[in-house]
């Protein structure tokens, strides 16, 4: 597996009883590349997520995470990447500020107030936020405050799982301005997702999942939101 790559899964699979979740699964993520994973329910984000996280074990194939096997160095692998569940759960008590000192201490590195305040503003947190308490903190904020988190890591993988699900457009768009700062620093960004509309904002490339299996691959670059539905519905129906 190439150390140059940010993520790597070679013919991975993974079945639950009768049910082939993975099947067969190669994908490759360069430094900085934001890459959406699409899908209808049940085709195998959330596996795929999961098994990069080392949450559950492969069947068969490999799995690295900066050049890091996740089967033979979990920990290791899981230092390199940074991880937005659907709700980010921060210490309610704590302003956003402690909340990234302390994460990013629990993820080994030790922040002082200014580089907390630098990050957060990075991930695009309004100033006037950075010392209120978490408890009040809208979905939006809160992942931005997991991205500054990542950022403060130095992660060099971001993975979400349906990260605009439940935003309003504005959170939304301030969501994808803050995933593309993430990779602009280099972190190269997993997103599992439904919004076809955010994937041509935010993404390079994308792929579409199908009963676990990777049956379409396309560079976002010339795509709008309606001729990737009509890929995606084209995809669905053969
Ligand atoms: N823990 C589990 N035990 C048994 N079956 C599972 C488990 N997790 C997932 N599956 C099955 O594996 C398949 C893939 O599920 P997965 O959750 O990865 O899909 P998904 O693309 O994330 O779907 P959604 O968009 O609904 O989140 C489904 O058939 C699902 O029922």
């Amino acid at each position: 597996m190439s150390a140059a790559s940010a993520l790597e899964l070679h013919e991975v699979s993974k079945r639950y009883g009768e049910q082939q979740a993975v099947q067969s699964l190669s994908l490759c993520l360069a430094p900085g590349e934001i890459y959406a994973l699409l899908g209808p329910n049940g085709a195998g984000k959330s596996t795929t997520i999961n098994l990069i996280l080392g949450f559950v074990a492969a069947d068969s194939g490999r799995i690295a995470v900066g050049g890091i096997d996740v089967t033979r160095d979990a920990l290791g692998a899981r230092a390199r990447l940074a991880y937005l569940p659907e709700t980010v759960m921060l210490h309610p008590s704590f302003d956003a500020i402690e909340n990234l000192r302390y994460f990013a201490l629990l993820g080994g590195r030790r922040i002082d107030a200014a580089q907390a305040r630098q990050l957060l503003a990075e991930a695009g947190l309004q100033a006037d936020a950075h010392t209120r308490r978490a408890e009040g903190f809208s979905k939006g904020m809160r992942q931005k405050v997991g991205v500054a988190i990542a950022l403060a890591k130095r992660a060099e993988l971001l993975l979400l799982d349906e990260p605009t699900s439940g935003l309003d457009a504005a959170a939304a768009n301030d969501l994808s301005r803050c995933l593309r700062a993430a990779a602009a620093r280099g972190i190269a960004v997993l997103m599992a997702t439904h919004d076809l509309f955010r994937v041509t904002e935010v993404a390079d490339r994308l792929g579409l999942l199908r009963g676990g299996r990777l049956v379409l691959q396309r560079d976002t670059a010339a795509l709008n939101p309606a001729q990737i539905e009509t890929l995606y519905l084209q995809q669905l129906a053969a």
